[in-house]
């Protein structure tokens, strides 16, 4: 049986009710995980009020501010971790940024800056994340991220995004690698596209969602919830002998040839 009871989550990405870590976070508190919840600040508290709203009903013991951007921030996240919890045992990954302008057009076009900030913020922070989780997962744990088939094949507009989803992975392998001896797993769930905040700067979402459901084998997208049980089954024991892989859960798309 799937059980979560007395694992402690933290939860990064929740945006607001479409957010793809809202359904990690429902399947979690579902299974009985002890959630903590991070948002990303801004100056006028916006998305603060807006997540703590959202997530109320799981009742987190932990509701903090992250910007992968600021390290200081990050420090403070995970000594109030280590303070109020003593140990963390699941940590998802759920974030990625680039600008609009980087999401459409000719990928060549992209700046160094827009490149740089994109693997920073979509790549290197889950290398981030797991370096400060890592000593706090003194009882094993597991680390679950979100990537995407952009990061495996060229899709219309995904652009640079597509390269920090395919460091994104890599970094899956080599931290699966360093942190199974520590019975650390790391995976990643590579989903369908969804409506989300995120994807609605892809140029073109809603013809790649009409696209899957014309194609995938299911004849249709998945949904926040089925991403949701899928990170619940990765952050379980009924998921022990895996890490460093990606899971697809995209209604059988990447296998179709034609
Ligand atoms: N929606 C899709 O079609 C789809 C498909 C496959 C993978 N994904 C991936 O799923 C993850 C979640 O995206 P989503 O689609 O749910 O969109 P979303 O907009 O709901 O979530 C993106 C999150 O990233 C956070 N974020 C952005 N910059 C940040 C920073 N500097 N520090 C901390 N957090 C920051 C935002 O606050 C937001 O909560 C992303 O990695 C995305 O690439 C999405």
């Amino acid at each position: 049986m799937l059980n979560l009871n007395g694992k402690n989550a933290l939860v990064t990405g929740i945006a607001n009710n479409r957010s793809i870590a809202w359904g990690i976070a429902q399947q979690l508190h579902e299974a009985g995980a002890n959630l903590g919840v991070t948002y990303l600040p801004d100056d006028k508290g916006r998305f603060e009020k807006k997540v703590k709203e959202l997530v109320d009903p799981l009742n987190p013991s932990l509701f903090l501010p992250c910007d992968v951007q600021n390290d200081a921030q990050i420090e403070e996240l995970f000594t109030t971790i280590r303070d109020q919890w003593g140990r963390i045992d699941i940590l998802i990954h759920c974030l990625a940024f680039a600008g609009k302008e980087e999401l459409s057009g000719d990928f060549s076009n992209v700046s160094r800056a827009g490149f740089t900030r994109a693997l920073d913020i979509s790549a290197y922070s889950l290398v981030q994340l797991s370096a400060a989780a890592k000593p706090l997962m003194t009882q094993g744990g597991s680390i679950v991220t979100l990537t995407y088939l952009g990061g495996v094949r060229v899709i219309p507009n995904y652009n640079v995004m597509g390269i920090a989803k395919a460091a994104l992975e890599m970094n899956v392998r080599y931290l699966a690698a360093e942190l199974g001896p520590s019975g650390i797993r790391v995976n990643g769930i590579s989903a369908g596209p969804i409506r989300t905040l995120a994807s609605s700067a892809v140029g073109g979402i809603l013809e790649m969602i009409h696209h899957v459901e014309e194609i995938a084998p299911l004849k249709r997208t998945v949904t926040q919830t089925e991403v949701g049980n899928a990170a619940a089954f990765l952050c379980s024991d009924l998921s022990s002998g895996i890490t460093g892989q990606i899971l697809y859960v995209d209604s059988g798309y990447c296998i179709m040839g034609m």
